[in-house]
Formats: structure tokens, C-alpha cells, sequence
């Protein structure tokens, strides 16, 4: 496929093109070509960006917002093909999974616009008490006060945003957002489609910038009244000790567990887990990041599981029959190197797998591996099945999905309901899916995980319009 003319994306400040004295390099991960060019904020910019916001209060009604909302969808859907391409020139995904993410993103803006116009009050009646009154309180949710900082992470550099923006505009909200300095581009386009759309000016910045550079600045502006910020656990404390007084939606990484228990047809798990360990490239928060399989099932589990990771098509990653792009960055694919070499030296057995080529990470299966070893206690994000083997019991496997610090989502592959009702009560994460990859979610349902994977609170547009509103309440008399 033709490479992308390297493009300039000024920022938007109060919906107004922007610029800044520095820019920052976006170069495409597979072949290192330069893809854009982004402004460097300045802190002062920033301030400016939430002060316009501040002062703006979105009048639009819920006709306005569903069209607005339902305009973005149809956009993008009618932009796919140019969408994906940038996706992919950006993050080194392979187009296949940058279309998947394309028709995510229309799912996020059509359902939100639906969901706008459901009715979100409700109505108490007052005489159930010790004290009867006679009169009926009534719900109704309002905007924020002050304004929303959205901050997102480069894995999904068009539906995250979308995550953040679709349910913020469906409930008349301002944002100052702050995409991923390795993946600004594509969240600049979709800024552009919302201008295009008829979205306020003053609803909506778009700043861009290195969080080196930016400092603290975005979460800690004294107009942000609340932060949804997607990323990392390192980053994502700090930025709970750092926000002081406000509001605070956090959705962390993981470290998904992938259970097979004894019933399990082999070949069906083993081709699911493969599929949630390599598809975008290993780089999903809900990615199989662990398979728990039975020690009796495991060699078998093994043999598949190999043979499903040795159809995958690996190369340039714009080509549309690849399965397997790149990793985010040449540092990115190192580390994780450097992670199943550590493994391999605890006594792990390398199935598949070898040296990285610049980001490129080829899929990697190893079996044997110790729970303790960093490849499997800590995150690690690529294309890398590791398969640890476990006693055949149910309770024993609930402790060992349950032994991290994460505790986002999980799957389970068996048919016995004894067994799996165990586990979706004993495992310590906000989804569980059977007999599937452990990221599957509809953009509609509530997503979002505990521990240090999350405080707990949701995303997913219901719950995301819940979280950026306030629940007022009034009464009036209601005589019987
Ligand atoms: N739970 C979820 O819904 C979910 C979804 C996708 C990704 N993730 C997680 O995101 C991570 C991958 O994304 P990433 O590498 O972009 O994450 P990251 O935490 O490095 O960066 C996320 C965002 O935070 C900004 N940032 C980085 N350091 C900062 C600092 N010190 N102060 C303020 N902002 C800072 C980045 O510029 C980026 O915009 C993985 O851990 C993945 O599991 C979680």
C-alpha cells in the first residue's frame, strides 16, 4: 500500500485550529517513516483550553446532541478505510485490527446517541416514611460544573477517545482531551469530523504534547472538575495522588487470566486464547495475558495452541491480509524480549517465538512458565501466549487468577455450570466472559476493573454518562 504524505495536525483549542512554537514526531513503527507532526503544548495553552471551556455552557438539546452524535458515526463509517490507514500508519497495528477499531468507534457515537434519549430521572414518592409527606421527589442528572479532562493511552487511539468524547457530548459536557503523544493524529482527525459536524467550539480542545513537557498541568487545572483517565497503573496513580479534589474515573491495565479447565474442548480454547493474546498485537488492557490451563489438558492445549499461532501472517502491517502488526515502539518489542528471556531462564519453554525486528515482535507461545516470573506478574503488552499449568482444582485456580495486583477481566473455557458459576463468584475482576476472548464488551455495557486495575468505577457509554453527570434532586407537592 502507498505511504501516507506526512501531514501537520494543528491542535484545537476551543474547536480553533492551534499551533505551538515546537512540534512532536509521530513516525510509523514498522518502517520508521515519519507520519505527522504535532504541536508541543504549552502549559500556558492548556490553561487557556480550560478556561475557554469554563466559560462556555453547552445550551444543545438532546435532538441536537443525538445528531451530532449520529453524524460522527456516520463519518466515520463513511471514512473507514482513510481512518484505519492512519491508525495504522500510527500505532503499527495491522489494518485488519484498525478496521475492527474503526467499527468500534461507530458502535461508541450511534449508541450514545441513543442512549441520549432515553429519559435518566426517576420519581420517589414521599409518603413511605414514619413521616408521611405528601409530595414526590424527582431525579434529573445534570452537566458537570466545571470542565472534563479526558486523557488517553496509544492502543486504541480512535475508540478510547471516542470512549471518553461520545458520552461527555451526550450529556452536554465540555472536555479538555490530551490523546497519547505517540498516537495525537487519529484523535485530531476525529476532532476535525466533530467540527465538521456542527460540535460548539467551546465544548471541546484537543491538546497534544508530551506529558514530560506538559507536567501535571492537565489533570490538576483548576476548571477540570473531573478526570477519566485511561492508561497504565504507574501513570494512572500518580495521577490519583497528584489530582487533589476532584473526581477521578481511572481504567488501568491488566493482566487477564485465560482459564481451561478439564472439560474444555482443546482446540476451541486454544484458538480463542491465541486470538486474545495476538490480536492487536497483544497491546489490548483486556489482551490474554495468562493461560491457566490444567496440567492433564495442557500438552494437548499446547499442540493447538502452536498450530493456531503459526497461521498468523506477520509483515507490513498496511497490508490488508496481515493478522499481526507491530508493537507501539523498538523499546516496547525489547522489553518484552527481555521479559520471555527471563522467563526462559526460570525454566520456561520456548515454543514459538524468537528476536524482535525493530517493533516488530513476533507472536511468541511458551509453556512451563512460573507464575512469578515479571513476563506473567507484571503487564506485559504484546503478542505472547504463556501457558502456566495448574492442579485441577477449581479453588486452587481462583487463587491463582486472583495472586496480582490486577483485576481486570478474565475468561473461562468449560461447559461444566458448577464450575464456572465458582468462578465468576471467586475471580477478583469487573468481567468474565465464557467461551471468549476476556476483552469481550459490547461499547454499550459497563466495563472497567477493581484493584489496581481501577477504582471500580465504569466506562462504557451507560456508565460513563452516569459518571460525567450530577444526580439533582427536587420535590414538589403531590397531594393524594
Ligand atoms: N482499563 C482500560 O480500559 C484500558 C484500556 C486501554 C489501555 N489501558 C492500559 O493503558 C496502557 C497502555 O497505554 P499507554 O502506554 O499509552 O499508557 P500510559 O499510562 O503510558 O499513557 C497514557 C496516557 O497518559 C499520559 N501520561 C504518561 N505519563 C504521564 C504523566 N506522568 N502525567 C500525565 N500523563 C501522563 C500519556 O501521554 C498518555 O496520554 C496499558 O497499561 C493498558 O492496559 C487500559
Amino acid at each position: 500500500m502507498r505511504a501516507l504524505e506526512p501531514i501537520y495536525q494543528p491542535m484545537l483549542l476551543a474547536g480553533a485550529p492551534a499551533d505551538a512554537d515546537r512540534v512532536i514526531e509521530v513516525r510509523n513503527p514498522f518502517s520508521g517513516a515519519l507520519v505527522g507532526t504535532v504541536p508541543q503544548a504549552e502549559p500556558r495553552q492548556i490553561r487557556a483550553a480550560f478556561k475557554a471551556a469554563a466559560r462556555f455552557r453547552p445550551k444543545l438539546s438532546r435532538r441536537e446532541r443525538s445528531d451530532i452524535l449520529l453524524g460522527t458515526a456516520r463519518a466515520i463509517a463513511s471514512d473507514q478505510d482513510r481512518l484505519a490507514q492512519l491508525i495504522t500508519a500510527e500505532t503499527g497495528l495491522c489494518l485488519r485490527d484498525s478496521l475492527h477499531e474503526t467499527r468500534r468507534a461507530c458502535d461508541v457515537w450511534s449508541f450514545a446517541a441513543h442512549a441520549l434519549i432515553q429519559n435518566d430521572g426517576e420519581i420517589y414518592p414521599g409518603d413511605i416514611g414514619g413521616n408521611p409527606h405528601q409530595r414526590r421527589i424527582f431525579s434529573m442528572r445534570t452537566p458537570l460544573a466545571g470542565v472534563i479532562a479526558a486523557i488517553t493511552p496509544f492502543n486504541h487511539p480512535l475508540n478510547l477517545v471516542s470512549h471518553k468524547l461520545a458520552p461527555a457530548i451526550a450529556t452536554n459536557n465540555r472536555v479538555v482531551l490530551k490523546p497519547s503523544e505517540q498516537t495525537p493524529l487519529t484523535a485530531l482527525a476525529l476532532g476535525r469530523i466533530l467540527r465538521e459536524q456542527g460540535l460548539p467550539e467551546g465544548m471541546l480542545s484537543i491538546v497534544t504534547g508530551t506529558p514530560h513537557d506538559l507536567g501535571d498541568c492537565v489533570f490538576t487545572d483548576e476548571d477540570a472538575e473531573l478526570v477519566t483517565f485511561t492508561g497504565s497503573v504507574r501513570v494512572g496513580h500518580q495521577i490519583a495522588e497528584r489530582a487533589g479534589y476532584r473526581r477521578l474515573v481511572l481504567e488501568l491495565g491488566g493482566n487477564d487470566p485465560f482459564i481451561v479447565l478439564a472439560d474444555a474442548d482443546v482446540d476451541r480454547a486454544a484458538h480463542l486464547a491465541v486470538q486474545g493474546a495476538v490480536r492487536h498485537s497483544g497491546q489490548r488492557c483486556t489482551a490474554v495475558k495468562r493461560a491457566l490451563v490444567v496440567e492433564e489438558l495442557a500438552d494437548h492445549f499446547a499442540e493447538r495452541a502452536l498450530h493456531h499461532m503459526r497461521q498468523l501472517s506477520t509483515g507490513d502491517p498496511s497490508d490488508p491480509s496481515v493478522d499481526l502488526g507491530t508493537v507501539i515502539s523498538e523499546d516496547a518489542a525489547q522489553l518484552i524480549a527481555r521479559r520471555v528471556a527471563g522467563a526462559v531462564a526460570a525454566g520456561a519453554r520456548l515454543l514459538l517465538g524468537g528476536e524482535p525486528r525493530g517493533a516488530f515482535c513476533p507472536p511468541t507461545l511458551l509453556d512451563h512458565v512460573s507464575p512469578a516470573c515479571e513476563l506473567v506478574a507484571e503487564e506485559t503488552f504484546g503478542p505472547v501466549l504463556p501457558i502456566i499449568r495448574c492442579n485441577n482444582d477449581v479453588d486452587e485456580i481462583v487463587m491463582m487468577a486472583n495472586a496480582t495486583k490486577f483485576g481486570l477481566s478474565a475468561a473461562i473455557c468449560s461447559n461444566r455450570l458448577d464450575h464456572v458459576t465458582r468462578l465468576i463468584e471467586g475471580l477478583a475482576v469487573g468481567s468474565v466472559n465464557v467461551w471468549e476472548v476476556p476483552g469481550y464488551r459490547t461499547e454499550l455495557t459497563p466495563f472497567g476493573g477493581i484493584k489496581q486495575s481501577g477504582l471500580g468505577h465504569k466506562e462504557g457509554i451507560l456508565e460513563a454518562m452516569r459518571s460525567f453527570t450530577q444526580v439533582k434532586t427536587y420535590s414538589l407537592p403531590w397531594p393524594v
